[in-house]
């Protein structure tokens, strides 16, 4: 892992045993690497870094050396915005995946700050690309950094989804694509995984809550049969299931990513066990292209017409356009790591 730096590193495949899935929906873009941002949110313990790691298949960031004494344990930290870059290989296509992780989301009593503040930053991403479209002469060295998928982790209590977890849902969807997660979801046994999904789908659907729900693919599009079965599927198995890894184990000569219990194990790439990696397959491949695209194509034009007209407050226009003083501005740290 190298601090602030941002030069060509070896991009290794994955070494895990991850299941063979159809409806590839690859970039042709492998050469140069294919940008994706995924912002992470979720209260404290909810396993965001242990998930980061183990998507990434490495130490992004070491869960153990961030842990706090007990005498601060109690003393809640205001949110921030971390940075964290991944270069990865995935199906043979290269992807710059830039994760922001949000420590501290949740923490207080009113988190109304909060909801603010990731909203002022997924809409000044969008103002950044809005101030570069406009420009005259063009920077080459424009790096979009619009927020192309929302991981919400929920609280695997079993009930239902909390306020904190509808008002955040329901603010950003519109400017983002929100994929729930439950987080640390080995904590619930099996039947209680289904009710509580269950709830969480009718407490979405209640509430009115504009997540990415893996949309049909419109007629005319590529393999158009493929994409409605392989979407009904995902969208029954919502919100995903994650359980990060704690271990690798050996199993017959090969790597197996595991949680271990005194009764046994939870394989995390094991479908049986966990959605990790169904999740993991949408994120760095089958989806790739649609995150991106409806973030383009629908969220931010949907920005940029309430923008121009007007509808949006100005608030971050007078900071696009001048990245650094921008990234400093939201407190964001930045790693690179490969
Ligand atoms: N049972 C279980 N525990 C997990 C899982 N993922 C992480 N943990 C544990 O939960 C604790 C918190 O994990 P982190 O990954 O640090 O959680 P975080 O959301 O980044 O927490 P903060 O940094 O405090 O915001 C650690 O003890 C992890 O080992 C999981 O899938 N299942």
């Amino acid at each position: 892992m190298k601090e602030g730096s941002g030069e060509e590193q070896n991009v290794a495949p994955s070494v895990y045993s991850h299941v063979s899935r159809p409806g590839s929906h690859r970039y042709k873009n492998a050469k140069k690497g294919l940008p994706f941002n995924v912002m992470l949110v979720g209260e404290s313990g909810l396993g965001r870094t242990t998930f980061l790691n183990t998507l990434c298949e490495r130490v992004v960031v070491d869960a153990a050396g961030k842990q706090v004494s007990s005498e601060q344990a109690h003393i809640a930290e205001p949110m921030q915005f971390k940075h964290y870059t991944v270069e990865m290989e995935e199906d043979g296509m290269k992807i710059i995946l830039n994760v922001i992780d949000t420590p501290g989301f949740g923490d207080g009593i009113d988190n109304e700050n909060c909801f603010m503040q990731i909203q002022e930053y997924i809409e000044v991403q969008f103002d950044e690309v809005l101030a570069e479209e406009n420009r005259i002469k063009r920077n080459t060295k424009f790096k979009d950094s619009r927020v192309h998928a929302l991981l919400y982790f929920i609280t695997p209590t079993g009930h239902s989804l909390r306020e904190i977890d509808v008002e955040l849902m329901r603010r950003l969807g519109s400017r983002t694509n929100i994929i729930p997660v439950i987080g640390r979801s080995d904590s619930l046994t099996p039947r209680e995984l289904v009710l509580f999904k269950q709830r969480i789908m009718n407490d979405i659907a209640q509430h009115s809550i504009p997540i990415f729900s893996f949309p049909d693919a419109e007629e005319g599009d590529e393999g158009d049969e493929e994409n409605v079965e392989e979407n009904a599927e995902l969208r029954a198995m919502l919100p995903f299931a994650v359980v990060g890894c704690e271990e690798v184990i050996n199993e017959d000569g090969r790597p197996v990513r595991v949680r271990s219990y005194p009764w046994g194990v939870v394989q995390v790439d094991n479908d049986a066990h966990s959605d990790f990696d169904r999740l993991r397959y949408v994120l760095l491949n089958s989806h790739i292209g649609d995150l991106r695209d409806r973030t383009h194509n629908e969220i931010y034009e949907r920005y940029r017409t309430e923008k121009l007209s007007g509808t949006v407050p100005a608030q971050a226009m007078a900071l696009a356009g001048d990245e650094p003083s921008v990234l400093e501005a939201m407190g964001m740290q930045h790693t690179v790591a490969a």
